[in-house]
């Protein structure tokens, strides 16, 4: 059997569907795929991804291919599929996630914490811009623009003395660069990062089983307590949240932190419930997190987008 395989023309987005056809070829004996890149306004705007207003417009181009059978299912990035799919779709599979911490690349191999004062940091994320000035108050953050090799090759030229990425898209795209990786704690990563999302139609059965034979039970029961409460809080790209769920035995812990628009408050709320019961789960924290006034931290954020949008 041969699937067409939908993916952007990104070389994440390459080395991750080609990642998956691996998987997918080690458990489908005989099984052919063809990637077909679908070039998205994403992949020729160098816009940060945030400033775009839709969450997952490029993902979406995607996932059109999907539904109109062009392709047979398409692989993304879990973190940049908005919540809500076309009916006619389903995330189909989420394999094994990747590390989701954040990393930290300097020119001159300086850690964020002894880089010097002043530095210029760059990152294409406000939630990161905030996590990095509360570290270090007196370094610069800039917005950066481009691919990730792109934001990579800057941090040997002028302009830019360090920058902030996911440490799962310099895996996939196996970077050869030094890094160092930052605590979770403090970096609490964005709601589904370092996870694989495989969009199917949800009445391709044949199509749904061959996938689901690299599904990891595991992450997916993690992510979908990351977007219950992103849901609930309805965190979009709007406003930086940072949400992180592991699982372990029957149990899993959802941890989430929520931070001003000046970075001078911040909210944290851990919870532990039963693993099969993510939407529970992320709904609880969600509820504790308005308890103590995520409503408000959120107000002002709106402008500070706009602001760091015409920087
Ligand atoms: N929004 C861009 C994006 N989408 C997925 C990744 C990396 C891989 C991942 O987090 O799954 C990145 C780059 C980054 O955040 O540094």
């Amino acid at each position: 059997m041969k699937y067409i395989v939908g993916a952007r023309g990104s070389q994440l987005s390459l080395a991750q569907t080609n990642w998956v056809i691996s998987e997918l070829k080690k458990v489908n004996p005989g099984s052919e795929y063809e990637i077909k890149s679908i070039t998205t306004k994403g992949d020729t705007d160098s816009r940060p991804l945030f400033t775009i207003n839709q969450k997952g417009i490029f993902e979406k181009e995607v996932d059109r291919a999907v539904s109109q059978k062009e392709v047979d299912f398409a692989v993304h990035s879990l973190k940049d599929v908005p919540s809500e799919l076309d009916e006619s779709l389903v995330i189909a599979c989420i394999p094994k996630r990747e590390a989701v911490n954040d990393v930290f690349i300097s020119s001159d191999g300086s850690s964020l914490e002894n880089i010097k004062k002043g530095a210029v940091i760059g990152t294409s994320s406000l939630r990161r811009a905030v996590q990095v000035s509360r570290k270090r108050p007196d370094v610069t953050v800039k917005p950066i623009r481009g691919n990730i090799e792109t934001r990579i090759k800057k941090t040997s030229g002028e302009n830019f003395d360090a920058i902030v990425l996911a440490q799962a898209g310099i895996s996939r795209l196996g970077v050869d660069v030094k890094f160092s990786p930052l605590p979770i704690n403090d970096f609490s990563p964005s709601p589904g990062q370092g996870a694989i999302a495989i969009v199917a139609r949800s009445d391709d059965t044949n199509t749904i089983s061959m996938l689901k034979k690299i599904e990891d039970s595991d992450s997916r029961l993690e992510i979908e307590a990351e977007r219950a409460l992103s849901n609930y809080v309805d965190s979009g790209c709007r406003f930086p949240l940072g949400a992180y769920a592991k699982s372990s035995g029957t149990e899993m812990t959802l941890t989430v932190t929520a931070f001003s628009v000046d970075g001078k408050q911040s909210l944290h709320v851990t919870k532990t419930g039963s693993k099969n019961d993510p939407a529970s789960l992320g709904k609880n924290v969600g509820e504790e997190l308005r308890k103590k006034g995520v409503n408000d931290l959120a107000l002002n954020w709106r402008e500070k987008v706009e602001e760091w949008n015409t920087t």
